[in-house]
């Protein structure tokens, strides 16, 4: 379905709830199939947690996990400990083309009975549930930190705990220290230190333990921006929040200072508020190592402001839901953009903005779809195969439409 967005001003000092974090919910999700006596509040209702629930709490040995990268590569690890189990778990086309060979191999080495059952290095797999005989791993760690958090949350299930060597340049390592966080919380010892990590055994968690998912921050980008092309004075207010975030992309209250939106943080709440224009004369700098999530978020704001970006450490995004690099090349052309990318980052020149009527795909990439909304600050927009936005955050385009955006 084809969302039209006309052009729109947001009515300021409305309030959102925003549904629990993805990836807190995945991590807790697989913790408390390890361990149940944790009790989740403020779980995520994205697709992404639904699937992952269900694959959980069912005994199917067919599992289709569909576009979720985490869940696929969190129970790729869980099912290699289910001792006595013997499972398929595959995914959409494009999970089918997300390597995986790192953490397989990974496992493998460690005792773990998986094979591909099409082609090698990628979904889908069988997995014959086993005992491991290791507690060493050496593992790549610049091509996903997924396969680390697999890894690490499974780690204090086994026998002795497990000891992880991180080989070339770390990715995306927030989501590392969420995991370890996540995991400190219920009572694991966790040491990282380096490119080692290491995680005692923890056989139960003792009472039982309640663990309060915050908001997820990768949603809140999509408000950032929106907030980011509105008029000075334009406020939002986002809950459930908190300053001492487990997400890396909680980085996005500093980074958009740049574009004149100032946050504050009170009683679980953030009010963001553009307080500035942002100036027309600078080039937007960011390396976005860390928070590869908000790229797309980052780069459609500069363009709707008309402001020039370069932005770095994006080699992750070409095996995300699409070649996020070439999406947005693709799409911010349409709308007149000077772009330019390689292998790990995207420029943004000066573009001609005057480009009338433009439908833009999102290639099955929630994020497409959620990133280029908000340019209705500044345009009418059409967003193409729009439903994708459930992956992540099903109530988006209600949520656009409490905040007065004209969506058809
Ligand atoms: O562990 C997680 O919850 C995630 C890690 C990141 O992936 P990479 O480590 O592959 O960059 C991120 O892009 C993804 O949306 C969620
Ligand atoms: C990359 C993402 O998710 P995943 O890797 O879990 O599919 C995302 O949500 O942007």
């Amino acid at each position: 379905m084809t969302k039209h967005l006309l052009k729109s001003e947001i009515t300021s000092g409305k309030s959102l709830k925003i549904t629990g974090s993805k990836s807190e919910s995945n991590r807790l999700l697989l913790l408390q199939a390890l361990y149940p006596n944790i009790t989740i509040e403020n779980l995520s209702n994205s697709d992404d947690s639904q699937l992952m629930q269900k694959a959980l709490a069912g005994d199917s040995d067919i599992i289709d996990i569909h576009h979720a990268g985490t869940a696929m590569r969190f129970l790729t690890a869980y099912y290699s400990i289910q001792e006595g189990r013997q499972i398929e778990l595959t995914g959409s086309s494009r999970m089918k083309e997300r390597p995986i060979e790192v953490l397989v191999e990974a496992l493998k080495s460690l005792g773990a009975d998986i094979t591909y059952k099409e082609n090698e290095g990628f979904p889908p797999l069988r997995i014959n549930g086993t005992t491991f005989s290791k507690s060493e791993v050496e593992l790549t760690a610049n091509v996903s930190s997924q396969y680390i958090s697999a890894l690490l949350l499974i780690a204090p299930s086994l026998k002795n705990g497990l000891h992880l060597s991180l080989k070339g340049q770390l990715t995306s390592v927030p989501y590392i220290k969420m995991t370890l966080r996540l995991l400190e919380d219920i009572g694991v010892q966790t040491k990282f230190e380096g490119n080692e990590i290491w995680i005692d055994h923890l056989n139960d968690i003792g009472q039982s333990k309640t663990m309060v998912v915050e908001s997820d921050w990768s949603s809140a980008s999509y408000y950032y921006s929106i907030i980011a092309l509105s008029p000075v004075g334009t406020q939002l207010k986002l809950s459930s929040y908190k300053k001492d975030s487990l997400q890396g992309d909680s980085v996005l209250s500093e980074l958009y200072k740049v574009f004149g939106v100032v946050t504050t943080f009170s009683n679980h709440n953030i009010e963001l508020q553009k307080t500035s224009e942002a100036r027309l004369d600078e080039m937007v700098k960011f390396n976005l190592i860390n928070s590869p999530d908000i790229a797309q978020t980052i780069a459609v704001t500069a363009f709707g402001l008309g402001l020039q970006c370069e932005l770095t450490g994006l080699h992750t995004l070409k095996i995300k839901e699409t070649d996020r690099l070439v999406a947005l090349k693709t799409e911010l052309e349409k709308l007149g953009a000077a772009i330019t990318i390689d292998e790990n980052s995207l420029r943004l020149g000066k573009s001609n903005s005057e480009v009338p009527n433009v439908a833009i795909d999102t290639y099955k990439d929630h994020r497409m779809a959620m990133a280029f909304a908000p340019l209705a600050l500044v345009r009418d927009i059409s967003i193409n195969e729009a439903e994708v936005v459930s992956k992540s955050y099903p109530t988006f385009w209600e949520d656009l439409e409490t905040l007065g955006i004209i969506v058809k």
